[in-house]
């Protein structure tokens, strides 16, 4: 079993030597390759520091990254990362881009293509395998960048907004297709966005950050994703009185500090 964790992790960027106040102080977060972890808070909070901190892009100020207990030095190709903006190689195809990561890990030309073809079979693209990125639509540009990084068979996912350039009802439909990948990859989830709603859909567990310095203020296990792998609709759930009273619960946790400035 597989554990990324960050232990009293506290972080100054270079630029910001003069600031007193770290962007972030005293972070234990351990994730398992079994958990869904979602990330929400204040703009400012420091969610994308946290994030480049486990993917190895930034190294912590004191304190430790760890996979499986070996430190983290920088990044690896079992922690893949999704960013808002897919990032694809806009000269490729779909299926290159996907098969672009197994070339540098020295594949052969068929393997990575017959992994490349399944890949996005899996993400439901088999159609658009020969297609360029310029012909393909916001959330199946999504959905290639999300094959390409599951090309590395990473341990970890690690995402970034994933869909927050998505319209409403595309950004549903791809909250459902996430929750199917990380199940059936195996993988551990690290996830980051401002939509209170995606954060209850997709996570077994929520960890919200209060800024100033950035730092975990609650933990909130939940079960509609498991619920929804396990046949409940996403309408269903997210009209339930459950759904709905932690979704007030968590509203109230990412403004407290706030309302407590304005008292
Ligand atoms: N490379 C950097 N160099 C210096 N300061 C940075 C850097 N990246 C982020 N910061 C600062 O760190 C703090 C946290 O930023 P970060 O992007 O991690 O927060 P966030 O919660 O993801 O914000 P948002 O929700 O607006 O995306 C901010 O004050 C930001 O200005």
């Amino acid at each position: 079993m597989s554990v990324l964790s960050l232990e009293n992790v506290t972080l100054r960027y270079a630029a910001d030597a003069g600031r007193n106040t770290p962007v972030l102080a005293s972070i234990d977060l351990s994730i398992d390759h079994d958990e869904f972890v979602v990330v929400i808070g204040r703009s400012g909070s420091g969610k994308t520091s946290l994030l480049n901190l486990a993917a190895g892009f930034v190294k912590p100020s004191s304190g430790r990254v760890r996979l499986d207990g070996a430190p983290v030095a920088g990044p690896g190709a079992e922690r893949a990362v999704v960013f808002q903006d897919d990032a694809l190689y806009p000269w490729l195809t779909a299926l290159d881009n996907v098969a672009f990561p197994l070339r540098l890990r020295g594949f052969s030309k068929a393997d990575r293509l017959r992994r490349a073809r399944a890949l996005l079979d899996q993400v439901g693209l088999s159609d658009a395998a020969e297609r360029h990125v310029w012909e393909l639509s916001g959330g199946m540009r999504q959905r290639v960048g999300i094959a390409r990084a599951l090309a590395s068979s990473p341990k970890f996912l690690l995402m970034d907004e994933p869909l927050g350039a998505l319209d409403a009802l595309t950004r549903s439909r791809m909250q459902g297709f996430l929750l199917d990948i990380w199940q059936r990859n195996r993988v551990g989830a690290l996830l980051i966005t401002h939509s209170i709603e995606e954060a209850l859909l997709l996570a077994t567990r929520v960890i919200v950050l209060a800024p100033n310095p950035g730092r975990i203020t609650s933990e909130i296990f939940t079960t509609f994703g498991r619920d929804h792998l396990a046949g409940t609709p996403l309408s269903e759930i997210r009209s339930s009185a459950a759904f709905r009273r932690l979704q007030d619960e968590l509203t109230v946790l990412i403004h407290a500090e706030e309302e407590g400035i304005a008292a």
